[in-house]
């Protein structure tokens, strides 16, 4: 077993938090052959758990200071490092060839697909893992054969359960109107209100609707321009006037629909002169009069407006402290001054960004002020940022349990006893108290013959074919949702697009030409309704068969993305108002992440009644919480960033 140990060559791909781990365990296990794949740079914040790297290895290479790392107590130890995206295409089935075993320590969905498939088309036994806060997970994927080339040990692939979406969706009746939870409050501050202020003044948010969408309010026509700065008002005034519109005003006419507080409790208006009080602080008499409406010049006393941090300005350093409501208030017109005056350019364009201080001050500061007026729990700002920027910290023993983890299914495999193998799940808490454990060891699943990745499943894709563009189909449809490289499509009328290396420039340019063409205008008959495209990646191996059904009137909120792919149930034709029994497909590959950080959006809910009966809903679940666990289980499958709620 030791020599087998030390002959072994062995893939890790990432060399982050699980990385540096595995990497650990296994030289001190006996591996001596390994290769380590990662595209990074060192960054200070991986310093407290990535203990392979120090502070003065910043900004060089995670795969090869790790390496160097080892080697420095493994002299022994044959560690090839690689700097780049495991996605390219050197890393390509050849590549894959030479290992005994893969092992993955990956964060996101895309490259984990990736990997996958390639294991799939190299043959080669993969380990994948993944963690998320104090949840983990680490899970064997291979088809072992015998020396006659039969089947003799065959698991799921990471791609055959299907993946449970991590975009958070929340009606936007409950954002604007109706918020009964921090998260609300946060996401009305960061989607909504900092968006206005400080986005693009073009885009239409659900903030400008308030007023003349439902009727509500006077009923006056009013455009975004409310949310402008106006000639001559400085900023002090600008932010007063805010605080009074969103949290006095809006609060006020939203009482006024007296159905939705029948069954809740009513919120309170604000009033920004009692909260900042006739107390004086150098900050509150300043905003104070500013307030009162007299536009005063800022005093400046003692404040920058550096736009960098309103905190330091006003002193508040504990960002795990809640503030009261005073301090929110104070922090609200502090971020919002040093926004105009100390990044003017930026207004009008940010977005927001859960590394820059001022915005994560500024939508703490605005969410606890409406949870506030709401009755709902404030945050301090490490936990508001955590929500806002969709942080789940992670935990450094969590991941040296999934090192480990791998390290032990890696040797099973190598001592010959694949059935012995397990997937092994983390847990937070006992779930089940007469077995006592935090690990729940379970026998690897069976592969899905609905798989597109190891199976012969065919895919549907309802989306409207007059309007989407070859080009669009290929970002979003195949890059950004399938995980395809360099896809290649074919149809049954002969029409051929392909990108990747090998093809000369003139190719190269033909078809680039073809991706503006809609779908169902494509040469040889299009690709429209009951047509057939035939996907391919070459570096992955990856093939399906995608039928096509037209669509057309989509409802923008219910589908963002404008199109539903769907597993292998037999498209039908649109029906009158428009759904296809596609999209209840179980195996939908549709709810898979897109791996993007930001995941949130705000859908439009349909009526009162409606709510009413989800929060019945809502509460029915909540007393049925016993699947929770597994649930969650899925959800760090897929990624390593999702909201916790609680
Ligand atoms: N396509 C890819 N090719 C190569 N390496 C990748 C790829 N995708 C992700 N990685 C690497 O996987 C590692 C994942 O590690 P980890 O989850 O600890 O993330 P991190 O970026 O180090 O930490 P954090 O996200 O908390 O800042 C990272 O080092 C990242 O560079
Ligand atoms: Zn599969």
């Amino acid at each position: 077993m030791k020599e087998k140990i030390k002959s072994a060559k062995v893939l890790c791909v990432g060399a982050g938090g699980i990385g540096c781990e595995l990497l650990k365990t296994l030289v001190l296990s006996g591996f001596e052959d390994i290769e380590l794949i990662d595209m990074d740079t060192i960054e200070t914040s991986n310093l407290n758990r990535q203990f392979l790297f120090r502070r003065k290895h910043v900004g060089e290479s995670k795969a090869k200071v790790a390496a160097d790392s080892v080697r420095a107590f493994r002299p022994n130890a044959k560690i090839v490092a690689h700097q780049g995206n495991v996605k390219e295409s050197k890393f390509d089935k050849e590549f894959f060839q030479k290992f005994l075993l893969v092992l993955n320590g990956l964060d996101n969905v895309e490259a984990r697909r990736h990997v996958n498939r390639l294991c799939l088309s190299a043959g080669i036994p993969l380990i994948e893992s993944g963690t998320e806060g104090y949840l983990g997970q680490v899970t064997v994927h291979y088809r072992l054969k015998n020396a006659a080339g039969e089947a003799t040990h065959v698991t799921e692939c990471f791609e055959c359960a299907p993946k449970q979406s991590r975009n958070k969706t929340y009606p936007v009746c409950t954002i604007r109107n109706t918020p009964d939870k921090p998260i609300h409050c946060i996401v009305w501050a960061k989607e909504l209100l900092f968006a206005r202020l400080f986005g693009r003044p073009d885009q239409v948010t659900d903030l400008d609707e308030n007023k003349n969408k439902e009727g509500e309010g006077d009923g006056k026509e009013e455009g975004p321009s409310v949310f402008l700065r106006q000639d001559g008002e400085s900023a002090d005034a600008y932010a007063a006037r805010i605080f009074k519109r969103v949290f006095t005003e809006d609060i006020e006419n939203v009482l006024k629909m007296e159905d939705l507080w029948k069954n809740r409790d009513p919120p309170t208006p604000l009033r920004l002169d009692s909260i900042l009080g006739q107390s004086s602080s150098a900050a509150s008499d300043t905003h104070g009069a500013a307030s009162n409406g007299t536009a005063a010049a800022h005093s400046n006393g003692g404040l920058q407006a550096a736009g960098d941090s309103a905190c330091k300005a006003l002193g508040l350093t504990d960002s795990h402290r809640v503030w009261n409501l005073r301090e929110n208030a104070q922090v609200f017109l502090e971020s919002i001054r040093q926004f105009l005056e100390g990044r003017p350019g930026e207004v009008g364009e940010a977005v927001f960004d859960k590394e820059d201080d001022l915005a994560v001050e500024f939508v703490t500061a605005a969410s606890n002020l409406r949870a506030a007026a709401y009755g709902i729990p404030q945050q301090s700002l490490f936990n508001a940022k955590g929500i806002a920027g969709n942080i789940i910290h992670a935990i450094a023993t969590t991941n040296a349990i999934v090192g480990g983890l791998i390290v032990i299914e890696a040797m099973k495999l190598l001592a010959g006893a694949p059935e012995h193998s397990k997937a092994t799940f983390i847990l937070k808490h006992i779930t089940n108290p007469k077995m006592k454990r935090l690990l729940n060891a379970v026998s690897p699943g069976e592969p899905s013959p609905k798989c597109a990745a190891c199976g012969t499943a065919r895919l549907e894709l309802v989306i409207d074919t007059h309007t989407t563009s070859l080009g669009q189909l290929i970002d979003k449809v195949l890059k950004k949702r399938l995980s395809l490289v360099e896809p290649t499509v074919r149809t049954d009328g002969g029409f051929e697009y392909e990108e990747g290396e090998g093809l000369d420039e003139d190719e190269v340019e033909a078809n680039r030409g073809r991706l503006p063409l809609m779908l169902d205008a494509l040469p040889g008959g299009g690709l429209g309704h009951g047509m057939t495209a035939h996907v391919e990646d070459q570096v992955q191996e990856f093939k399906v068969a995608i039928e096509i059904t037209h669509k057309d009137d989509w409802d923008e909120e219910a589908h963002p993305e404008g199109f539903i792919l769907g597993g292998s149930v037999p498209p039908s034709a649109p029906t009158a108002n428009g759904d296809t029994s596609v999209a209840a497909g179980p195996s939908a590959p549709a709810a898979v992440s897109d791996g993007d950080d930001d995941d949130l959006i705000i859908v439009e809910a349909p009526t009162l009644a409606q709510q009413q009966r989800d929060a019945k809903g809502k509460q029915k679940r909540e007393n049925e919480d016993e699947e929770a666990p597994r649930k969650r289980q899925r959800a760090v499958q897929q990624s390593d960033n999702v909201i916790e709620l609680d």
